[in-house]
């Protein structure tokens, strides 16, 4: 393999996961900084990527993905479900690799992503935290144990300025939980009560969503039994654990031509 930087381009470049990548990119011996992207009309546009660092990488935001992709060998793309899809239909005409952290997507969307990386490697996931991905194996464990007296309930608080619910995470702890009990999360997920519900379905997973201040990420899953409940929960502190994952992802598809993985994958879970 080469000894080569690998060249790191990243989307969003201004935003909140943006900024932490630049950061974790810079920092790492083994990458370059290769390619910063933000939305036309960004006031971020044609500024230093690392300028809000105080330090110079010598690559300019753009809005033109050719331009800001033509020097990357992989996109980390944390945006919106319309700007991680256009990023896609690029970097597989320019053969760039795609790590995605962009939540909120459809299931078309997905569908759309796995056909493209028939062509082009990428890892998808809704969190890139070591963590949450060994907690999902825990709820994996936990249900096939707890299938029977036990009311299933995920609860999950983010940011005032998160604009999907619930989470991608929690979507994913929903769909991990399902699949233990043999089920399908779209025939048994409940994502909102309000007014005279009637007793709780046993069959159903229940979603809670709570939306404030600065809450980074906490995601729990709730199995409530008779006399006894358990909760399994995962806290993030700090957003750097996500862009930790995303480098690390983007290391793992060196030397992948094409496919479509997941964290479990990265990290060795399966
Ligand atoms: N997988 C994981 O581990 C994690 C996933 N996420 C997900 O990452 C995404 C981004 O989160 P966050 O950084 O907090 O969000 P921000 O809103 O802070 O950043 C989003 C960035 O994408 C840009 N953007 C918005 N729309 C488009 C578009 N259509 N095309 C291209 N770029 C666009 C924004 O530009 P502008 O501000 O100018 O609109 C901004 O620079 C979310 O979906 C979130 O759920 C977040 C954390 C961890
Ligand atoms: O928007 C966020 O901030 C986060 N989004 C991801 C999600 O939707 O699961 C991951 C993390 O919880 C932070």
């Amino acid at each position: 393999m080469s000894n080569a930087p690998l060249r790191i381009a990243v989307a969003g470049a201004s935003g909140r996961m943006g900024r932490m990548l630049i950061e974790a990119v810079m920092a790492a011996d083994d990458c370059q900084l290769a390619g910063a992207l933000d939305v036309p009309g960004s006031p971020a546009l044609g500024q230093d990527a690392a300028g809000f660092l105080g330090r110079t990488s010598g690559v300019h935001i753009t809005a033109d993905l050719k331009s800001g992709l033509a020097n990357a060998e992989v996109l980390i793309d944390f945006t919106r479900p319309e700007g991680t899809m256009a990023h896609l239909a690029v970097c597989r005409e320019l053969g760039v690799k795609l790590v995605i952290g962009t939540t909120g997507l459809s299931d078309t969307q997905k569908a759309e992503i796995a056909a493209q990386a028939k062509h082009i490697a990428i890892v998808q996931s809704p969190n890139m935290s070591v963590g949450v991905n060994v907690l999902m194996r825990l709820l994996d464990v936990a249900a096939r144990a707890l299938s029977e007296g036990y009311d299933i309930e995920i609860i999950e608080a983010h940011h005032r300025h998160k604009v999907d619910a619930p989470s991608g995470t929690a979507l994913a702890m929903g769909e991990t939980i399902a699949a233990a009990l043999g089920k399908n999360l779209k025939d048994c997920a409940v994502y909102a009560r309000e007014g005279v519900t009637g007793e709780r379905d046993p069959s159903t997973i229940g979603f809670a969503t709570i939306r404030g201040g600065d809450i980074i990420g906490d995601h729990t899953a709730l199995f409530a039994g008779t006399g006894e409940r358990i909760e399994i929960s995962h806290k993030s502190g700090s957003r750097a654990g996500y862009a930790q994952g995303s480098v690390r992802a983007a290391r793992f598809l060196r030397d992948k031509q094409s496919g479509l993985f997941t964290m479990n994958d990265v990290l060795g879970l399966r």
